[in-house]
């Protein structure tokens, strides 16, 4: 790319050294920096890139752009020097990759608990009725139908720009987004013109970073206001209506906005619901008319996913009659009240709740289909060196479980003890073991288990992995459960 054309634009104080012609890279890590590229110094949390400076110099870059002094030869690379690093990326990304977002419909999903569900269904619809699609996540950035790894729900600016960049050159129509209030707050989503922007709902999570529900509600709807000004393109804003935060997402845009609830008077409205142990109906109003939905996701917080998802393509411009056709044969999203295939005689889900909100959602969900002489064990976790204001109140929450195993989820460089106490402090009942150590509380939960009981571990979902100290050690708890039950029960229940 010409050097000229990437740099215009973005106010510059003084540059030391030749800029070259052209650039060929651009990048923020010096680790994977390309020969003739531009290396943008961020000061992280961790470590501050200005240090990786000669590093990058030594993998080839040709151009550092730099808010603070750095020791580099300018004999052999050229300095732009910025106030300040982080903004300048947040230019040069969506520059760099021509302004990706602009090629795709772009829908933006955010809110405490459902956004890699509604992602993944929307994701799924739009591939089932022909269009290519691509979605990134807490799951990754599944370019239709190929699953990569990706670092952060919403990931950095640069990475955001080449992915979408990746989803318009392989011909998607359509790039969904999970969008967490950190990548808003750090600019992560400079640049990126979303068309529909779509609001789950809000609860209590993530308090050691923002500090208020206040500052947290705000720094979602940072979304909406991002949708912009430019009236003359048709963008719209999709809210829950039955969520109080929902009509303070309306504020913030000037967009339509499009409304769905089960209680409240809205657009798209749930009613007739039909919770089943393995599926959900229920009856749609819609400006539309009125439809009969169908799905195997089981859960009345799947009914507030689905309308959101209908919401949402409707607004993109699809039929309701091919969105819930979609609806009727998607799988549950990877570790979302995912059930677990055994025929052992227990019923087995893994999920993703770690928020007390999404915990009792998960509960709720299969609570009703229990046997009365069977018991719902519930295995729940919190991660080590994050909020702890939420641990008690997840406890808490749990409680609504005959039986409770409080375990740790990630406890980075936490003692399990403090970790335990803080969860055992919101329990509201005696039913439960404290066991730090998790694989041992998933075998707990099995070893106290008789036939026809239920369990949940909840917290992992699709991760296959726990954080201790700084290391990731593999970990699943479906692995672990299964191990464990086929010990236990295979001999004594199953015949032949
Ligand atoms: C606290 C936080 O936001 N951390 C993010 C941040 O890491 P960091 O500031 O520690 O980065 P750093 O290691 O100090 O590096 C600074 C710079 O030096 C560069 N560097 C570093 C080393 C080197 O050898 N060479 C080099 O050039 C790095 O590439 C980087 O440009 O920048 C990284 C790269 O973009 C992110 O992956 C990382 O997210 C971490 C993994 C994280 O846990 N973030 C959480 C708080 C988060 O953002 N979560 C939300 C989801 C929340 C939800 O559940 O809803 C998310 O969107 O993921
Ligand atoms: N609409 C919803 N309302 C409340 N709880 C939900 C909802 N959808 C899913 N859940 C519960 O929350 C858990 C997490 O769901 P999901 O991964 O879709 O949310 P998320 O917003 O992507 O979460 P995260 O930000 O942690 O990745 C699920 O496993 C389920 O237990």
């Amino acid at each position: 790319m010409k050097t000229d054309y990437l740099f215009s634009g973005l106010p510059i104080k003084r540059v030391e050294g030749i800029l070259p012609e052209t650039v060929t890279d651009l990048a923020v890590n010096s680790r994977t920096i390309n020969a003739g590229g531009v290396f943008v110094c961020i000061k992280g949390f961790t470590v501050d890139g200005h240090a990786y400076a000669q590093k990058a110099v030594e993998m080839g870059a040709r151009v550092i752009v730099a808010s603070s002094p750095i020791d580099v030869d300018t004999e052999k690379v050229a300095i732009v020097h910025v106030d300040d690093t982080n903004r300048a990326i947040a230019l040069l990304a969506p520059r760099y990759y021509r302004y990706p977002s602009k090629e795709m419909t772009m829908i933006g999903v955010t809110g405490t608990n459902g956004k890699t569900s509604v992602s993944n269904m929307l994701h799924s619809i739009i591939r089932h009725i022909g269009e290519k699609s691509a979605v990134t996540g807490t799951i990754g950035f599944d370019l239709d139908g190929i699953l990569y790894e990706t670092e952060n729900t919403t990931n950095d600016v640069l990475t955001t720009q080449q992915l979408i960049r990746q989803a318009a050159d392989e011909g998607c129509t359509t790039m969904t987004m999970e969008v967490s209030s950190h990548g808003l707050l750090e600019g992560r989503l400079s640049g990126t013109e979303f068309d529909i922007a779509v609001f789950t709902n809000l609860s209590h999570d993530h308090l050691d970073f923002h500090g208020s529900m206040d500052n947290y509600g705000h720094a979602k709807g940072l979304l909406f206001a991002q949708l912009g000004q430019d009236l003359e393109r048709a963008k719209f804003g999709v809210v829950n209506a039955d969520d109080p935060w929902g009509h303070r997402m309306k504020e913030m845009t000037s967009y339509p906005v499009i409304t769905f609830a089960i209680k409240s008077q809205a657009d798209f409205k749930a009613t007739d619901i039909k919770l089943g142990v393995d599926g959900t109906s229920f009856h749609l109003l819609s400006p539309e008319g009125e439809f009969d939905v169908s799905m195997s996701l089981i859960g009345e917080f799947n009914v507030y996913n689905a309308l959101a998802s209908i919401a949402a393509l409707y607004a993109k411009g699809i039929s309701i009659e091919k969105i819930i056709g979609g609806l009727a044969i998607i799988p549950a999203a990877k570790g979302r009240m995912e059930k677990v295939e055994t025929n052992l005689p227990l019923t087995l889900y893994v999920d993703y709740a770690h928020s007390p909100d999404a915990i009792e959602k998960a509960i709720q969900a299969v609570l009703p289909y229990k046997d009365a002489d069977s018991k719902l064990i519930f295995v729940i976790g919190t991660g080590g060196n994050r909020d702890r204001v939420k641990r008690p109140i997840m406890a808490e929450k749990a409680s609504i479980a005959d039986y409770v195993i409080l375990t740790t989820d990630d406890p980075r460089d936490e003692p399990f003890e403090s970790i335990l106490s803080e969860l055992e402090a919101g329990m509201q009942h005696q039913q439960y073991a404290c066991i730090g150590d998790r694989e041992l509380a998933v075998r707990h939960a099995i070893n106290i288990a008789d036939q026809g009981d239920i369990i949940i571990f909840a917290g992992k979902g699709h991760e296959d992995f726990q954080i201790i100290g700084n290391e990731k050690f593999p970990h699943s708890d479906a692995q672990i459960a299964l191990e464990e039950a086929e010990k236990k029960f295979r001999s004594r229940f199953i015949k032949n």
